[in-house]
């Protein structure tokens, strides 16, 4: 893609990120776009595009068949693409941008905002600003999370295996507690996880290592993005797989458990409750408003 110098063709777009997982955010909101995979991929390029881990494009749910079933009871829809260009079914941190964007364009009003993703419904809670302006943190109900198995996932990267835990967030996660952020290496490739085929779809790969008590700290390399500098569903996946490493399972203590989960970006906090719900907290902002070069309209078709 390069760029001219014609008359902007007017499609906006902002940036945004959450503990540093960023986004290019596309409103959409009557679906007239078609972004592909490719369109997807030079947007989030961070040498030829704006840049970015992943992409939301902002459109009502009834104006995509992905999410018109939950039309009924979330206005809005988040269309998450990876960086390169591959359907993720939840963002943990893209769903706070998205929250962010929506009651920064006046679009919804302030409360609870429930909003449609590929892994169902997810309501979102945006605290009110600081008194000098700084954003309120924004609370999203994650949902359940799901420990499916099977037994005897090993990750690996540079010679040495860890065991690691299956969760799924909405999207797949396997969870390694290791003793050294270093050991994950440069992850410049996916690591690789055995037994071959527990992750036909390919999996988000997070390494642990303990903090404090109930504070953790993670790295994360991503489907479809590679090493983010944060992942949303990554630290609430890492929090469950911490409480039950440590014997802790609110539906049998009947208490919340708080883990605080530090990333490469900043800090979440991620608090799973005895009816199984987990909630994350942090912070998201808008960093850049603009035009899209009229050039893009090879790519992305409906401008
Ligand atoms: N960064 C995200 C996760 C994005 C999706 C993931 N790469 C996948 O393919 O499942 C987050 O904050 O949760």
């Amino acid at each position: 893609m390069t760029a001219s110098s014609a008359q902007p063709v007017g499609l906006p777009f902002l940036k945004g990120h959450g503990t540093q997982n960023d986004f290019v955010i596309v409103p959409d909101p009557d679906g007239r776009l078609t972004i592909g995979p490719e369109a997807v991929a030079a947007l989030c390029d961070r040498r030829a595009g704006i840049g970015g881990d992943g992409l939301l494009r902002v459109v009502r749910s009834a104006a995509d068949p992905a999410a018109a079933d939950q039309a009924d009871r979330a206005e809005w829809f988040m269309d998450y693409r990876n960086s390169d260009g591959s359907i993720g079914e939840m963002c943990g941190n893209g769903v706070r941008v998205f929250a962010r964007y929506l009651v920064e364009a006046g679009l919804v009003g302030p409360g609870a905002l429930p909003v449609a993703t590929r892994a169902g419904l997810r309501t979102v809670l945006v605290a009110a600003d600081a008194e000098d302006g700084t954003p309120g943190e924004i609370t999203v109900d994650m949902g359940r999370a799901a420990l499916p198995g099977p037994d005897g996932i090993e990750v690996t990267v540079g010679g040495r295996s860890w065991p690691a835990l299956n969760v799924n967030m909405g999207n797949p996660h396997a969870v390694a507690f290791v003793e050294s952020l270093d050991h994950a290496g440069e992850l410049r490739t996916a690591p690789a996880t055995s037994p071959e085929g527990a992750y036909p779809e390919g999996v988000n790969v997070e390494f642990v290592v303990d903090r404090g008590p109930r504070h953790v700290a993670m790295r994360v390399h991503e489907r479809g993005s590679g090493e983010t500098r944060s992942c949303g569903t990554g630290a609430c996946a890492v929090a469950v797989a911490a409480a039950r490493r440590d014997g802790v399972d609110p539906a049998v203590t009947g208490e919340a458990v708080t883990y605080t989960v530090d990333v490469l970006g900043g800090r979440l906090t991620i608090t799973e409750h005895p009816d199984g719900r987990v909630e994350k907290t942090g912070p998201a902002v808008i960093v850049a408003r603009g035009e899209l070069d009229p050039a893009w309209s090879e790519l992305i078709r409906g401008v």
